[in-house]
Protein backbone atom coordinates (compact mmCIF):
# COMPACT_ATOMS: atom_id res chain seq x y z
CA UNK A 1 0.00 0.00 0.00
CA UNK A 2 1.21 3.84 -0.95
CA UNK A 3 0.88 6.53 1.18
CA UNK A 4 1.35 10.17 -0.19
CA UNK A 5 4.35 12.18 1.20
CA UNK A 6 5.24 15.76 0.15
CA UNK A 7 8.29 16.54 -0.97
CA UNK A 8 9.60 20.38 -0.85
CA UNK A 9 12.96 21.53 -1.99
CA UNK A 10 13.56 17.85 -3.50
CA UNK A 11 15.59 19.69 -6.86
CA UNK A 12 18.52 22.11 -4.00
CA UNK A 13 21.64 20.57 -3.06
CA UNK A 14 20.56 18.23 -0.03
CA UNK A 15 17.01 17.54 -1.61
CA UNK A 16 18.78 15.91 -4.57
CA UNK A 17 21.19 13.95 -2.95
CA UNK A 18 18.13 13.02 -0.53
CA UNK A 19 15.94 12.06 -3.80
CA UNK A 20 19.35 9.89 -5.45
CA UNK A 21 19.62 7.82 -1.72
CA UNK A 22 15.71 7.40 -2.23
CA UNK A 23 15.63 6.41 -5.53
CA UNK A 24 18.97 4.07 -4.86
CA UNK A 25 16.46 2.02 -2.40
CA UNK A 26 13.70 1.99 -4.20
CA UNK A 27 11.89 3.95 -1.44
CA UNK A 28 9.85 5.48 -4.21
CA UNK A 29 8.03 2.27 -4.67
CA UNK A 30 5.99 2.42 -1.67
CA UNK A 31 5.08 6.15 -1.18
CA UNK A 32 2.85 8.70 -3.47
CA UNK A 33 4.74 11.56 -3.84
CA UNK A 34 3.92 15.18 -4.04
CA UNK A 35 6.28 17.56 -5.18
CA UNK A 36 6.03 21.44 -4.35
CA UNK A 37 8.28 24.17 -5.57
CA UNK A 38 8.42 28.12 -4.60
CA UNK A 39 8.93 29.26 -7.69
CA UNK A 40 7.28 26.81 -10.21
CA UNK A 41 4.32 25.55 -9.47
CA UNK A 42 2.28 24.66 -12.07
CA UNK A 43 5.67 22.82 -13.59
CA UNK A 44 6.52 19.47 -14.28
CA UNK A 45 6.96 16.89 -11.73
CA UNK A 46 10.61 15.77 -12.04
CA UNK A 47 11.24 13.16 -14.34
CA UNK A 48 12.41 10.76 -12.09
CA UNK A 49 8.52 10.62 -10.30
CA UNK A 50 6.66 8.83 -13.09
CA UNK A 51 2.98 9.86 -12.88
CA UNK A 52 3.49 12.66 -10.52
CA UNK A 53 1.30 15.03 -10.71
CA UNK A 54 2.54 18.84 -11.79
CA UNK A 55 4.65 20.84 -8.69
CA UNK A 56 2.18 22.31 -6.15
CA UNK A 57 2.97 26.04 -4.95
CA UNK A 58 5.07 25.20 -1.71
CA UNK A 59 3.01 27.67 -0.14
CA UNK A 60 -0.48 26.48 -0.14
CA UNK A 61 -1.19 25.71 3.24
CA UNK A 62 -4.19 24.29 2.07
CA UNK A 63 -2.69 21.77 -0.29
CA UNK A 64 0.34 21.12 2.29
CA UNK A 65 -2.73 20.22 5.17
CA UNK A 66 -3.56 17.64 3.03
CA UNK A 67 -0.75 15.29 3.26
CA UNK A 68 0.21 12.76 6.58
CA UNK A 69 3.84 13.65 5.93
CA UNK A 70 5.85 16.30 4.43
CA UNK A 71 9.49 16.11 4.06
CA UNK A 72 11.50 19.69 3.13
CA UNK A 73 14.94 20.39 2.28
CA UNK A 74 13.86 23.73 1.50
CA UNK A 75 15.87 25.66 4.11
CA UNK A 76 15.09 27.70 7.36
CA UNK A 77 13.32 30.45 5.86
CA UNK A 78 10.72 28.48 4.16
CA UNK A 79 10.57 26.05 7.56
CA UNK A 80 10.08 29.40 9.29
CA UNK A 81 7.14 30.81 7.11
CA UNK A 82 4.91 27.70 6.18
CA UNK A 83 5.43 25.52 9.23
CA UNK A 84 3.75 27.62 11.91
CA UNK A 85 1.04 28.48 9.56
CA UNK A 86 0.79 24.76 8.89
CA UNK A 87 0.12 24.11 12.87
CA UNK A 88 -2.29 27.13 13.16
CA UNK A 89 -4.22 25.87 10.71
CA UNK A 90 -4.76 22.74 12.77
CA UNK A 91 -2.42 19.95 10.94
CA UNK A 92 -0.69 17.49 12.47
CA UNK A 93 0.76 15.20 10.21
CA UNK A 94 4.96 14.55 10.39
CA UNK A 95 7.26 17.54 9.28
CA UNK A 96 10.68 16.00 8.54
CA UNK A 97 13.21 18.54 7.77
CA UNK A 98 16.67 19.29 7.16
CA UNK A 99 16.65 22.89 8.32
CA UNK A 100 18.01 23.81 11.77
CA UNK A 101 15.29 26.23 12.59
CA UNK A 102 13.05 23.76 14.81
CA UNK A 103 15.80 21.14 16.39
CA UNK A 104 15.93 22.80 19.54
CA UNK A 105 12.17 23.44 20.33
CA UNK A 106 11.04 21.29 23.03
CA UNK A 107 8.58 19.57 20.63
CA UNK A 108 10.72 18.16 17.93
CA UNK A 109 13.08 15.42 17.52
CA UNK A 110 16.84 15.75 15.91
CA UNK A 111 17.15 12.03 14.18
CA UNK A 112 19.95 10.23 13.51
CA UNK A 113 18.71 6.65 13.94
CA UNK A 114 21.59 4.57 14.07
CA UNK A 115 22.50 6.52 17.46
CA UNK A 116 19.33 7.68 18.53
CA UNK A 117 16.44 5.21 17.47
CA UNK A 118 15.00 4.55 21.01
CA UNK A 119 14.58 8.30 20.91
CA UNK A 120 12.46 8.69 18.21
CA UNK A 121 10.78 5.48 18.68
CA UNK A 122 9.53 6.68 21.79
CA UNK A 123 8.53 9.93 20.52
CA UNK A 124 6.49 8.27 17.92
CA UNK A 125 4.61 6.38 20.01
CA UNK A 126 4.42 9.48 22.62
CA UNK A 127 3.05 11.61 19.56
CA UNK A 128 5.94 13.91 18.40
CA UNK A 129 4.91 15.33 15.11
CA UNK A 130 8.22 17.50 14.13
CA UNK A 131 11.34 15.72 12.98
CA UNK A 132 14.61 17.33 12.35
CA UNK A 133 18.17 16.45 10.72
CA UNK A 134 21.08 17.39 12.85
CA UNK A 135 24.06 19.74 12.39
CA UNK A 136 25.80 18.11 9.37
CA UNK A 137 29.12 18.15 11.79
CA UNK A 138 27.27 17.01 15.21
CA UNK A 139 25.31 14.30 12.87
CA UNK A 140 29.28 13.09 11.50
CA UNK A 141 30.63 12.99 14.48
CA UNK A 142 28.33 10.71 16.20
CA UNK A 143 28.18 8.12 13.63
CA UNK A 144 31.57 7.72 13.88
CA UNK A 145 32.23 8.04 17.33
CA UNK A 146 28.44 6.65 18.67
CA UNK A 147 30.56 3.39 20.14
CA UNK A 148 31.92 5.99 23.13
CA UNK A 149 28.75 8.24 23.22
CA UNK A 150 26.20 5.81 23.27
CA UNK A 151 27.85 4.08 26.00
CA UNK A 152 28.29 7.03 28.05
CA UNK A 153 31.80 6.80 28.20
CA UNK A 154 32.89 10.46 27.04
CA UNK A 155 33.29 13.26 29.94
CA UNK A 156 33.97 15.65 27.68
CA UNK A 157 34.91 16.53 24.11
CA UNK A 158 36.23 19.24 21.60
CA UNK A 159 35.96 19.30 18.73
CA UNK A 160 38.19 21.06 15.77
CA UNK A 161 36.42 20.92 12.47
CA UNK A 162 37.75 20.80 8.79
CA UNK A 163 34.62 22.10 7.05
CA UNK A 164 33.81 21.67 3.31
CA UNK A 165 32.39 24.27 1.09
CA UNK A 166 29.14 22.47 0.49
CA UNK A 167 28.63 23.50 3.81
CA UNK A 168 27.36 26.84 2.50
CA UNK A 169 25.74 25.59 -0.69
CA UNK A 170 25.72 24.75 -4.44
CA UNK A 171 27.27 28.43 -4.91
CA UNK A 172 29.79 28.35 -2.57
CA UNK A 173 30.79 24.84 -3.91
CA UNK A 174 31.30 26.83 -7.37
CA UNK A 175 32.98 29.73 -5.90
CA UNK A 176 35.72 27.51 -3.97
CA UNK A 177 36.37 26.39 -7.48
CA UNK A 178 36.36 29.26 -9.93
CA UNK A 179 38.69 30.90 -7.37
CA UNK A 180 41.45 27.43 -7.19
CA UNK A 181 41.04 28.24 -11.14
CA UNK A 182 41.77 32.02 -11.16
CA UNK A 183 44.67 31.59 -8.48
CA UNK A 184 46.04 28.85 -11.18
CA UNK A 185 45.54 31.40 -13.95
CA UNK A 186 47.44 33.72 -12.29
CA UNK A 187 50.81 32.05 -12.15
CA UNK A 188 50.44 29.59 -15.17
CA UNK A 189 53.21 30.88 -17.27
CA UNK A 190 55.82 30.87 -14.22
CA UNK A 191 54.02 27.07 -13.02
CA UNK A 192 55.15 25.74 -16.66
CA UNK A 193 59.02 27.07 -16.43
CA UNK A 194 60.46 24.54 -13.50
CA UNK A 195 62.97 27.39 -13.11
CA UNK A 196 60.83 30.26 -12.02
CA UNK A 197 61.56 31.57 -8.65
CA UNK A 198 58.70 29.92 -6.05
CA UNK A 199 58.61 33.29 -3.60
CA UNK A 200 57.52 35.24 -7.54
CA UNK A 201 54.94 32.33 -8.01
CA UNK A 202 53.68 32.94 -4.15
CA UNK A 203 53.42 36.69 -4.14
CA UNK A 204 51.41 36.66 -7.35
CA UNK A 205 49.18 33.52 -5.87
CA UNK A 206 48.74 36.21 -2.88
CA UNK A 207 48.05 39.16 -4.77
CA UNK A 208 45.68 37.31 -6.40
CA UNK A 209 43.82 36.02 -2.89
CA UNK A 210 44.34 39.64 -1.86
CA UNK A 211 42.11 41.18 -4.63
CA UNK A 212 41.74 39.31 -7.74
CA UNK A 213 39.16 36.77 -6.61
CA UNK A 214 35.17 36.82 -6.42
CA UNK A 215 34.72 35.82 -3.21
CA UNK A 216 30.70 36.94 -2.82
CA UNK A 217 30.04 33.79 -1.67
CA UNK A 218 32.37 32.92 1.48
CA UNK A 219 32.87 36.88 1.77
CA UNK A 220 36.64 36.28 1.62
CA UNK A 221 38.76 34.05 -0.16
CA UNK A 222 38.63 30.33 1.14
CA UNK A 223 40.80 28.95 -2.12
CA UNK A 224 44.10 28.25 -0.66
CA UNK A 225 43.07 29.85 2.68
CA UNK A 226 40.48 29.14 5.51
CA UNK A 227 38.37 30.49 7.30
CA UNK A 228 38.32 29.81 11.16
CA UNK A 229 34.41 30.97 11.48
CA UNK A 230 31.11 29.28 10.69
CA UNK A 231 27.55 30.62 10.95
CA UNK A 232 26.88 33.52 13.31
CA UNK A 233 28.33 35.52 16.01
CA UNK A 234 26.85 34.23 19.29
CA UNK A 235 28.30 37.67 20.49
CA UNK A 236 30.17 35.17 23.57
CA UNK A 237 32.78 34.87 21.21
CA UNK A 238 31.44 31.55 20.40
CA UNK A 239 30.07 30.68 16.78
CA UNK A 240 26.76 29.16 16.33
CA UNK A 241 28.02 26.19 14.56
CA UNK A 242 30.71 25.70 17.70
CA UNK A 243 27.28 25.74 20.26
CA UNK A 244 25.45 23.01 18.28
CA UNK A 245 28.45 20.71 18.73
CA UNK A 246 26.88 20.85 22.54
CA UNK A 247 23.28 21.26 21.94
CA UNK A 248 22.37 19.00 19.68
CA UNK A 249 24.47 16.33 20.53
CA UNK A 250 23.11 16.27 24.29
CA UNK A 251 20.04 16.26 22.73
CA UNK A 252 20.07 13.63 20.15
CA UNK A 253 21.53 11.70 22.93
CA UNK A 254 18.91 12.79 25.52
CA UNK A 255 21.13 13.36 27.97
CA UNK A 256 20.69 15.75 31.52
CA UNK A 257 21.74 16.27 34.37
CA UNK A 258 25.59 14.75 35.38
CA UNK A 259 25.47 12.46 31.99
CA UNK A 260 25.78 16.54 30.60
CA UNK A 261 28.37 16.54 28.17
CA UNK A 262 30.80 19.24 28.01
CA UNK A 263 31.17 19.29 24.03
CA UNK A 264 33.27 22.65 23.18
CA UNK A 265 35.86 23.80 20.13
CA UNK A 266 36.20 25.93 16.81
CA UNK A 267 34.51 25.45 13.54
CA UNK A 268 36.53 26.30 10.62
CA UNK A 269 35.80 26.40 6.62
CA UNK A 270 38.39 24.87 4.56
CA UNK A 271 38.72 24.16 0.55
CA UNK A 272 37.51 20.82 0.51
CA UNK A 273 34.84 20.26 -1.63
CA UNK A 274 31.51 18.34 0.24
CA UNK A 275 32.84 16.18 3.20
CA UNK A 276 33.37 17.40 6.94
CA UNK A 277 36.45 16.30 8.92
CA UNK A 278 37.16 16.87 12.82
CA UNK A 279 39.67 16.73 15.02
CA UNK A 280 38.58 15.36 18.40
CA UNK A 281 40.12 15.67 21.86
CA UNK A 282 38.34 13.02 24.15
CA UNK A 283 38.18 12.75 27.97
CA UNK A 284 37.01 9.37 28.69
CA UNK A 285 35.06 8.21 31.46
CA UNK A 286 37.17 4.58 32.16
CA UNK A 287 40.96 4.53 31.27
CA UNK A 288 39.73 1.85 28.05
CA UNK A 289 42.81 0.71 26.07
CA UNK A 290 42.70 2.14 22.19
CA UNK A 291 41.99 -1.35 20.83
CA UNK A 292 39.04 -2.04 23.47
CA UNK A 293 37.96 1.87 21.67
CA UNK A 294 38.21 0.76 18.56
CA UNK A 295 36.16 -2.44 19.11
CA UNK A 296 33.67 -0.34 20.41
CA UNK A 297 33.41 2.18 17.48
CA UNK A 298 33.32 -0.32 14.84
CA UNK A 299 30.94 -2.40 16.28
CA UNK A 300 28.82 0.42 17.07
CA UNK A 301 27.14 0.71 13.47
CA UNK A 302 27.81 -0.57 9.91
CA UNK A 303 28.95 2.84 8.57
CA UNK A 304 31.50 3.56 11.12
CA UNK A 305 34.83 2.39 9.78
CA UNK A 306 37.85 2.31 12.09
CA UNK A 307 41.11 3.10 10.24
CA UNK A 308 43.86 1.94 11.80
CA UNK A 309 46.28 4.59 13.39
CA UNK A 310 49.46 4.22 10.95
CA UNK A 311 50.73 6.81 8.25
CA UNK A 312 49.79 4.65 5.23
CA UNK A 313 46.23 3.96 6.02
CA UNK A 314 44.95 7.38 7.57
CA UNK A 315 46.20 8.68 4.35
CA UNK A 316 44.29 7.16 2.09
CA UNK A 317 41.63 6.14 3.82
CA UNK A 318 40.89 9.52 6.61
CA UNK A 319 40.31 12.10 4.21
CA UNK A 320 37.51 13.74 2.10
CA UNK A 321 38.65 12.60 -1.05
CA UNK A 322 38.09 9.23 0.22
CA UNK A 323 34.85 9.61 2.61
CA UNK A 324 33.11 11.43 -0.22
CA UNK A 325 29.79 9.88 -2.11
CA UNK A 326 29.43 7.28 0.73
CA UNK A 327 27.90 6.39 3.32
CA UNK A 328 31.01 5.29 5.38
CA UNK A 329 32.10 7.19 8.22
CA UNK A 330 35.77 6.55 8.57
CA UNK A 331 37.28 7.71 12.02
CA UNK A 332 41.04 6.75 12.89
CA UNK A 333 44.23 8.57 14.41
CA UNK A 334 42.71 7.26 17.81
CA UNK A 335 45.50 7.38 20.28
CA UNK A 336 46.40 8.25 23.63
CA UNK A 337 47.08 11.52 24.43
CA UNK A 338 49.80 12.99 26.74
CA UNK A 339 47.25 14.26 29.09
CA UNK A 340 47.01 11.10 30.34
CA UNK A 341 45.22 7.53 30.32
CA UNK A 342 41.90 8.73 29.67
CA UNK A 343 42.12 11.53 27.53
CA UNK A 344 42.48 10.21 23.30
CA UNK A 345 42.61 11.67 20.17
CA UNK A 346 40.47 10.96 16.95
CA UNK A 347 39.77 12.36 13.82
CA UNK A 348 36.57 11.44 11.41
CA UNK A 349 35.29 11.98 8.33
CA UNK A 350 31.97 12.11 7.22
CA UNK A 351 29.80 13.19 3.66
CA UNK A 352 27.94 15.89 5.25
CA UNK A 353 25.17 15.75 2.58
CA UNK A 354 24.62 11.96 3.09
CA UNK A 355 25.19 11.26 6.52
CA UNK A 356 24.96 15.29 7.33
CA UNK A 357 22.27 16.26 5.41
CA UNK A 358 19.87 13.96 3.21
CA UNK A 359 20.09 10.16 5.12
CA UNK A 360 18.84 10.99 8.60
CA UNK A 361 15.58 12.55 7.39
CA UNK A 362 15.57 9.86 4.43
CA UNK A 363 15.42 7.08 7.08
CA UNK A 364 13.28 9.20 9.21
CA UNK A 365 10.37 8.87 6.36
CA UNK A 366 11.54 5.01 6.22
CA UNK A 367 10.63 4.62 9.96
CA UNK A 368 7.84 6.59 10.49
CA UNK A 369 5.91 4.98 7.37
CA UNK A 370 7.09 1.20 9.39
CA UNK A 371 10.00 0.29 6.44
CA UNK A 372 12.44 0.51 8.82
N1 LIG B 1 23.94 22.61 2.45
C1 LIG B 1 24.06 21.80 3.47
O1 LIG B 1 25.09 21.21 3.69
C2 LIG B 1 22.98 21.54 4.43
C3 LIG B 1 21.76 22.16 4.30
N2 LIG B 1 20.77 21.90 5.18
C4 LIG B 1 19.47 22.54 5.04
O2 LIG B 1 18.94 22.32 3.76
C5 LIG B 1 18.56 23.57 3.18
C6 LIG B 1 18.75 23.50 1.72
O3 LIG B 1 20.13 23.52 1.44
P1 LIG B 1 20.67 23.32 -0.02
O4 LIG B 1 20.09 22.08 -0.60
O5 LIG B 1 22.13 23.47 0.04
O6 LIG B 1 20.00 24.59 -0.77
P2 LIG B 1 19.84 24.90 -2.28
O7 LIG B 1 20.06 26.37 -2.45
O8 LIG B 1 20.66 24.00 -3.15
O9 LIG B 1 18.28 24.58 -2.62
C7 LIG B 1 17.22 25.21 -1.95
C8 LIG B 1 16.13 25.60 -2.95
O10 LIG B 1 16.59 26.60 -3.83
C9 LIG B 1 15.71 26.62 -4.99
N3 LIG B 1 16.52 26.82 -6.20
C10 LIG B 1 16.65 27.99 -6.87
N4 LIG B 1 17.46 27.86 -7.92
C11 LIG B 1 17.85 26.57 -7.97
C12 LIG B 1 18.67 25.84 -8.86
N5 LIG B 1 19.27 26.40 -9.90
N6 LIG B 1 18.87 24.53 -8.59
C13 LIG B 1 18.29 23.93 -7.55
N7 LIG B 1 17.48 24.59 -6.69
C14 LIG B 1 17.26 25.90 -6.86
C15 LIG B 1 14.95 25.31 -4.97
O11 LIG B 1 13.62 25.59 -4.56
P3 LIG B 1 12.42 25.61 -5.61
O12 LIG B 1 12.45 24.30 -6.35
O13 LIG B 1 11.22 25.76 -4.74
O14 LIG B 1 12.69 26.78 -6.51
C16 LIG B 1 15.65 24.51 -3.88
O15 LIG B 1 14.78 23.63 -3.24
C17 LIG B 1 19.44 24.60 3.89
O16 LIG B 1 18.87 25.86 3.89
C18 LIG B 1 19.57 24.03 5.26
O17 LIG B 1 18.46 24.47 6.00
C19 LIG B 1 20.95 21.01 6.20
C20 LIG B 1 22.11 20.35 6.37
C21 LIG B 1 23.23 20.58 5.51
N1 LIG C 1 26.40 25.02 8.87
C1 LIG C 1 26.80 23.88 8.06
C2 LIG C 1 25.73 23.45 7.08
C3 LIG C 1 24.33 23.49 7.63
O1 LIG C 1 23.40 23.68 6.88
O2 LIG C 1 24.21 23.34 8.95
P1 LIG C 1 22.83 23.43 9.76
O3 LIG C 1 21.95 22.37 9.15
O4 LIG C 1 23.17 23.17 11.18
O5 LIG C 1 22.29 24.82 9.53
C4 LIG C 1 28.06 24.23 7.32
O6 LIG C 1 28.15 25.38 6.94
O7 LIG C 1 28.90 23.39 7.07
Amino acid sequence: MTSSVGFVGYRGMVGSVLMQRMLEEGDFAQIDPVFFSTSNAGGKAPAFAEGADALQDAYDIQTLAKLPIIVTAQGGDYTTKVHSELRKAGWDGLWIDAASTLRMNDDSVIVLDPINRNVIDQSLTAGVKDFIGGNCTVSCMLMGLGGLFKNNLVEWGTAMTYQAASGGGARHMRELLTQFGDINSSVETELADPASAILEIDRKVLQTQRGGLDASQFGVPLGGSLIPWIDSDLGNGQSREEWKAGAETNKILQTSGSHHIAMDGLCVRIGAMRSHSQALTLKLKENLSVSEIETLLAEDNEWAKVVPNEKEATVEQLTPVAASGTLDIPVGRIRKLEMGPEYISAFTVGDQLLWGAAEPIRRMLAIAQGRL
